[in-house]
This record gives structure tokens, C-alpha cells and sequence, in this order.
């Protein structure tokens, strides 16, 4: 089948994330994501998917990832994802839930290159050396010889964004990673995802609830609400006041500080 035909800008399409009539229901339950079509979403940086509780941002990833039935298309540089068998799909797509990885008895670094090394080739020697870079990068490395299930749920968190990035995907699928992490880490993971995401080319879509660190450190934006499109383009230009009080129901004013990224100042429930 021919890939969607969505308009994407020159030159972007070709590893680009295209999303058309997506639907996606709970057993018989009206559809959380009815018929979503999405523009291309880019490769090399961090697109931010926001909206309210319960609008699907998460059903969303998981449909994306293939861990829910979905109708409708779903290509990822030039390939039908959605026709994917299950194992080449979770190869070129790492997706880390909302909930914690499980506390197994494993050391944090093991756990790492198990991660890197499934379906791969790579050495031992050398999944070891990119499992002690990436805990670095994520300003964990001191935590490589302990146990998963003797850490804080933030630290957990952080070992499990290790194990998505390791594993080198085309696409990068993360709900709320942020969510337990203190402030410190939650720039060093910003600052990671956004080196990985521009190094490797990769799709990057990040659930966010912080609409002013995703302004900060996300690139691109996709508000939803109730499963539809509200805005998609460029964060700093589609976060205006009207977009907020139409998704998330709040009076809000935007902040430019000379030569910096906008910041949001919510005033009140609309
Ligand atoms: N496994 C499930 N079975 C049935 N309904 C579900 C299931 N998972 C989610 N839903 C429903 O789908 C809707 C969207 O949920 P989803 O978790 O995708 O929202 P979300 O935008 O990620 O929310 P939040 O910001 O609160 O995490 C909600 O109404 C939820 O109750």
C-alpha cells in the first residue's frame, strides 16, 4: 500500500511519523481516538503531546507502538508500521509506560544491556560500554552496579528511559517521563532525549504535563482533547491562550522573555 498522502514540509517526510484516520476504542466503548489525522511529525526533534486527563495521549503511544488495536495508518519512514510483524516493530520502537518498571533482582547495568542487546548482534563488551554511557548521560552512572528493586521510583524511572534510548529506535515513545523525577534529573533527561533524538533522527513524542518545561525543552507540540486535534506545530507558536482554554479550560497569558522560549502564567479556570 502507498503511504498516506499528508503534506509534509521538503525533505521532512522521508523519516517522518505519519498518522492518518486513527481510530482507537476499548473493547465496545466509543472510540478514545476517532479518525485522528496527524501532519508528519518530525524526525531529529522532540515533539510534545499535551492535553487534559483522560483526552488519549497515552492510548495514543500505545496505539502507536502496537500494544492496542487500531484502524487506520500508521507509517514510519516510508513503511507501513502498522503492517509490521510484532518483533521488527518493537525493534525500531522503544516505548516507556507511565507505570514504573517492574523491581526485578537485576543490577541496574544488566538491566541496561539486556535492553541493548535484544535483537541485536552486539557484543557483550560492547552493549556493556553503551549501557555505562547512556546511565551517564542520564546522570545515573553511579548507579550501574545497584539493584532495580532496592531504588527510589524516580531512580526506576530513570533506569527504564535508559533501556528505551539504548536500544537505538527509529521511534521514541514516552509517557510522562518526568513525572517522578526531581528537577535536576528532569533536565538531564530533556537534555538526553533531545541529544539522542537529534543524533540518531529518531521520532520523539513525549507526553508532558508541564507546559512550561515542555516549552523550554520540546521542539514541536500536538495538543489533544477528547481524542481530537486541537493544534499541531512548532510548541512556541501553537501555545497561545485560545489553544489552552479550549484544551485544558484555563484563562492563561503568554510570557516572552527578550531573546528566550515563552512562558505560560495560568490565571484561572476559564
Ligand atoms: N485499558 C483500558 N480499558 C478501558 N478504557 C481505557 C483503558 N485505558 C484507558 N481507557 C480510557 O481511555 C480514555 C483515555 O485514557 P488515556 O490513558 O489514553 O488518557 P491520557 O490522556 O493519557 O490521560 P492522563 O493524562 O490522565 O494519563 C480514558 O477515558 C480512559 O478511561
Amino acid at each position: 500500500m502507498a503511504p498516506p498522502t499528508i503534506p509534509a514540509p521538503d525533505g521532512a517526510s522521508a523519516n517522518a511519523l505519519l498518522v492518518r484516520d486513527l481510530t482507537v476504542r476499548y473493547g465496545r466503548k466509543p472510540p478514545v481516538i476517532n479518525q485522528l489525522t496527524l501532519k508528519p511529525v518530525l524526525p531529529g526533534v522532540v515533539t510534545a503531546l499535551l492535553g487534559p486527563n483522560g483526552c488519549g495521549k497515552s492510548t495514543l503511544l500505545r496505539a502507536l507502538a502496537g500494544l492496542v488495536p487500531a484502524l487506520g495508518q500508521v507509517w514510519l519512514g516510508g513503511q507501513d508500521f502498522g503492517a509490521l510483524a510484532p518483533a521488527q516493530r518493537a525493534r525500531e520502537c522503544a516505548y516507556l509506560p507511565q507505570s514504573l518498571p517492574p523491581p526485578i533482582h537485576l543490577q541496574v547495568l544488566e538491566a541496561v544491556m539486556v535492553a541493548r542487546r535484544a535483537g541485536s548482534t552486539l557484543s557483550a563488551g560492547e552493549a556493556m560500554a553503551q549501557s555505562l554511557a547512556m546511565l551517564e548521560k542520564l546522570g545515573i552512572g553511579a548507579l550501574a552496579g545497584c539493584w532495580l528493586d532496592e531504588l527510589s521510583g524516580g531512580q526506576r524511572q530513570l533506569v527504564g528511559l535508559a533501556q528505551a534510548l539504548v536500544r537505538q529506535p527509529r521511534m521514541l515513545l514516552l509517557d510522562e517521563p518526568l513525572s517522578a523525577l526531581d528537577l535536576r534529573h528532569q533536565v538531564a533527561v530533556m537534555e538526553a532525549v533531545r541529544a539522542e533524538t537529534a543524533a540518531r533522527t529518531m521520532v520523539t513524542l513525549i507526553v508532558m504535563h508541564d507546559l512550561n518545561i515542555a516549552l523550554q525543552r520540546a521542539d514541536d507540540g500536538i495538543y489533544l482533547k477528547k481524542g481530537a486535534l486541537v493544534a499541531q506545530g512548532p510548541l512556541c507558536s501553537v501555545t497561545t491562550p485560545a489553544v489552552l482554554e479550549e484544551v485544558y479550560g484555563v484563562r492563561s497569558s503568554v510570557h516572552l522573555p527578550e531573546g528566550g522560549r515563552p512562558h505560560i502564567m495560568v490565571e484561572g479556570v476559564a
